[in-house]
């Protein structure tokens, strides 16, 4: 919800940008009914599995790429087998805006060509542990959004998952993007703060976050 003094655009790292209610709420909208669909299938929304045993709090479903912990294929051998539904033009446009929009640079934005979507939803007690996003091929920027509850998203260095980091709030309709000397730094949700969505974007609760990646596979 948009409070009645805007926040402030940061940049908590070098490449790093934080864009506050970037997307409108009709965009909002039309993300969480899109996540919808996608999370039916024809790979179903899961909690991945990773490789010691564990499961991850967080659900996800992918596109254009399936990822599973530490590799893209293009089918999802570690839930149905099936073949991931394909990475949507207009989802390629929106993150060619948004990267043109956080950098400042419309060149930027115009030679991004993301191919594959991580779509995580976060119930009340998900978190994700502090990571580098480092099963891509390519160092283009990673564009982040997300709807429903705020959540604490840690950004860190590229050294280690301690210190130095900065806590940023996402709320819904935030852009995050990082790239460049950023690109591989680490980064995770130590939690979300349920109750904090408005249920106008379609999400009665939980948060939704989408990232699109350059996969550099062919
Ligand atoms: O939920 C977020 O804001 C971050 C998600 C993330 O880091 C990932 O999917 O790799
Ligand atoms: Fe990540």
């Amino acid at each position: 919800m948009n409070a009645l003094i805007p926040r402030p655009r940061t940049r908590p790292a070098p490449g790093a940008v934080h864009v506050p209610d970037w997307l409108p709420a009709q965009e909002q909208r039309d993300l969480v009914r899109a996540c919808r669909a996608w999370a039916t299938g024809p790979v179903p929304i899961r909690h991945t599995r990773l490789p010691r045993g564990g499961v991850m709090s967080v659900r996800t479903v992918c596109l254009g790429w399936h990822w599973q912990p530490y590799r893209y294929s293009r089918t999802a051998d570690d839930v149905n087998g099936g073949r991931v539904a394909p990475f949507p033009d207009w989802l390629g446009d929106l993150g060619r805006r948004a990267l043109a929009d956080a950098y400042g640079d419309p060149g930027a934005g115009e030679a991004y060509a993301p191919d594959t979507a991580l779509v995580n939803f976060y119930d009340e007690r998900a978190r994700m542990g502090m990571h580098q996003d480092k099963d891509e091929r390519a160092d283009d920027p990673v564009v982040s959004l997300s709807v429903g509850d705020t959540c604490v998203f840690r950004f860190g260095n590229t050294e280690n998952r301690g210190k130095p980091y900065t806590d940023v709030e996402l709320a819904s309709g935030d852009l995050f993007v990082f790239g460049g000397p950023s690109r591989f730094a680490y980064h995770g949700v130590p939690r979300t703060l349920p109750g904090t969505g408005d249920p106008a974007t379609g999400l009665a609760a939980g948060r939704l976050n989408v990232t699109l990646r350059v996969t550099g596979l062919g």
